[in-house]
């Protein structure tokens, strides 16, 4: 079921105090107002701005006027992201700002220690979101789309509106003659996910009504078998131990030698296999029948090499004298 405004933000309840990440759109603009009501003195807000837009100063300005009249403390963050080789500027921006948020909530804002971090993600996001995981052939992963809660570095990372529609917000906003920054590449159709948003979602609705209430769905199906996936990878793991050892995963079946496998990658060394990756690394573990048998495959920048009885992930750029 999608929800209203009111019934998303009734049900959240964030630990306090509470840091709203304010893009200075509708959405985040909505969602500080609403908490600021709620919970006074007890929300602060942070702005990152990239410099990347024209519109970049009117955004600040907007976040600093509304958080003057809310009376909420805010801390704007410059941020210049440079992009890693295979980059977007939009991923680098992301991942910028994801960063920023954390080191100031781990520092606090003003006097403030931050529990919880809201960002204002709503349903017609997560629907994008799935729209584009399945375009790239993704795994549960990507299909599981964006989570509502989850905890980093000691903090509530919260999207209390994920089932609520876009267009909901901005009703919000405007029966209270509230103002927000219009972000001017949103209409731009270059990019995909405002193709999805512009000409693809008004096809979903006519055919299917109750879409994004289905694929949330859908989704939260696949984030409990990805829940349930992870928990079988940590039991395996620590079962065949860090390092992997070669025979230990040789017991394995070949659905949770390759879970375990990706697990292990991701978690110790941030690397994601693909498909074709992992199918080789499991076809030459099951050929090492042998002491000597070599085992080497490119992941993620570096290699996974066999060294007596374990495999072992390289990085030769840290190796390299
Ligand atoms: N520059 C920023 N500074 C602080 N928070 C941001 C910034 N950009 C995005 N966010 C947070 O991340 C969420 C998702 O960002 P995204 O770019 O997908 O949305 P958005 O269109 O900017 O949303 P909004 O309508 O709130 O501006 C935003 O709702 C907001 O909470």
């Amino acid at each position: 079921m999608t929800h209203s405004f009111e019934q998303a933000m009734a049900a959240f309840r964030p630990a306090l105090p509470l840091a709203v990440a304010l893009s200075g759109g509708a959405d985040s603009s909505a969602l500080l107002i609403a908490c600021a009501e709620r919970w006074p003195g007890q929300v602060c807000a942070i702005h990152v701005n990239h410099g990347l837009q024209q519109a970049a100063g009117e955004f600040e300005a907007h976040c600093k006027a509304l958080c003057q009249r809310l009376n909420v403390l805010l801390a704007v963050q410059p941020v210049a992201a440079g992009a890693a080789p295979g980059q977007s500027p939009e991923e680098a921006a992301r991942s910028a700002r994801y960063k920023a948020f954390e080191s100031l909530s781990l520092d606090g804002i003003g006097q403030v220690a931050i529990q919880s971090i809201a960002l204002a993600q709503h349903a017609d996001d997560q629907v994008e979101t799935l729209l584009l995981a399945l375009s790239r052939g993704a795994g549960l992963p990507g299909l599981a789309a964006m989570p509502s809660h989850w905890q980093r570095a000691g903090i509530d990372w919260y999207r209390p509106l994920l089932r609520v529609p876009g267009r909901a917000v901005r009703d919000w906003l405007r029966a209270r003659g509230e103002t927000w920054v219009e972000d001017p590449s949103n209409g731009d159709l270059r990019f995909t996910r405002n193709r999805i948003r512009a000409q693809l979602m008004p096809v979903l609705e006519a055919q299917f009504p109750a879409f994004r209430d289905t694929f949330a769905r859908s989704s939260a199906h696949a984030a409990q078998a990805q829940w349930l996936l992870l928990e079988v990878a940590q039991g395996d793991l620590a079962a065949v131990g860090t390092p992997p050892q070669i025979r230990a995963l040789q017991q394995l079946s070949a659905a949770r030698q390759a879970n375990v496998l990706r697990h292990w990658l991701q978690s110790e060394h941030g690397c994601a296999p693909s498909a074709a990756q992992l199918q080789e690394l499991q076809r030459q573990i099951a050929a090492c029948t042998t002491r000597g048998h070599r085992i080497e495959i490119k992941v993620g920048g570096g290699f996974v090499r066999r060294s007596n009885d374990r495999l072992h992930w390289y990085n030769p750029r840290v190796l390299a004298p």
